[in-house]
């Protein structure tokens, strides 16, 4: 089992530098793929209340042969409860549905900044976690100004800032926002959704010279940058495969060819500044 190095975050928080991402992974299937994961070595999984999975994550932990505490559960508060009494709400909701008794991250999903109701609840996170319900709190998609805001009003920081991040949108300037205000980077979707991105050709050709899939380049590429990649898998050999990449050291050659990819945008077209989640 590979050994996942910790990132170090506000607070004295330790968060494994890759985790599981769960979207779609449902039912009794969703249970065994994200046994399998943790089987592989996962250690951080991150779900959603809007995935309707937080109950198969939380089944997964429960069945899992590894202790609760070296397992974190992450979720994400959705926009139709960012008002303070729904948030707090939400919370417990997502307690009630993993069927766990803390919650070890949660997120704000979207900032919805046109509904403008993510400062409340951030208000209500922060009581979540004085209150003993969740042990770290985070956002989502947030851009500079909305983390300014919630820091300004709370004098509280996220432990990370969960974006979109691969080769295609590296997010130069937004990580260094984060990094500035002692925020960790998480990236969704950092293979790209599965589609174009994995039989790009420079990302092919990259991995072929170092005899590693172009998962695992892309992985490393996260990895090179600090970022904390969450691929999603159901199938257990590229759960594992998608685990071994803090071995593969990649040149500044390579990250710049990598850098070239960058005016293709985003795989899932979805702008924080634009975009409303409910
Ligand atoms: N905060 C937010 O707003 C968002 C958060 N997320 C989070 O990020 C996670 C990851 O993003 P997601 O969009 O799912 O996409 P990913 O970039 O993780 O890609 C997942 C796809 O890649 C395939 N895949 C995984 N590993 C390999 C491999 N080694 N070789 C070939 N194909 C592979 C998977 O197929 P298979 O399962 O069949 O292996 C799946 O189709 C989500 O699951 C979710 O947890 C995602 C979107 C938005």
């Amino acid at each position: 089992m590979p050994d996942i190095p910790l990132l170090s975050g506000q607070d004295g928080a330790r968060l494994p530098a890759i985790g599981l991402g769960t979207y779609d992974l449902r039912g009794a299937d969703g249970v065994t793929a994200v046994g399998s994961a943790i089987d592989a070595g996962y250690r951080l999984l991150d779900t959603a209340f809007n995935y309707d999975n937080e109950g198969v994550v939380g089944r997964a932990i429960a069945q899992a042969a590894v202790p609760r505490e070296a397992l974190l559960f992450s979720t994400k508060l959705p926009g139709r409860y960012h008002r303070h009494d729904l948030a707090r709400r939400a919370i417990e909701e997502s307690l009630f549905r993993s069927g766990l008794d803390r919650l070890d991250l949660v997120l704000i999903h979207w900032p919805n900044p046109r509904q403008g109701l993510y400062a409340e609840a951030w208000r209500a996170l922060v009581e979540a976690r004085e209150d003993g319900l969740v042990s770290m709190i985070g956002v989502s998609n947030f851009l500079p100004e909305h983390l300014d805001r919630i820091i300004g009003e709370t004098g509280v920081t996220p432990v990370l800032n969960q974006i979109e991040v691969h080769p295609c949108l590296p997010q130069d300037d937004l990580r260094a926002a984060n990094a500035e205000r002692g925020i960790l980077t998480e990236g969704w979707s950092p293979l790209g959704n599965g589609t174009d991105l994995l039989r790009n050709a420079t990302v092919e050709r990259l991995a072929a010279a170092r005899g590693v899939s172009a998962a695992r380049l892309l992985l490393a590429w996260s990895v090179a940058l600090g970022v904390i990649p969450l691929p999603k898998s159901a199938t257990p050999a590229r759960q594992a495969e998608n685990l071994d990449v803090f071995g593969i050291e990649l040149t500044s050659d390579d990250l710049g060819e990598l850098a070239d990819l960058a005016t293709s945008g985003r795989s899932s077209g979805l702008d924080p500044a634009t975009h409303e989640e409910f």
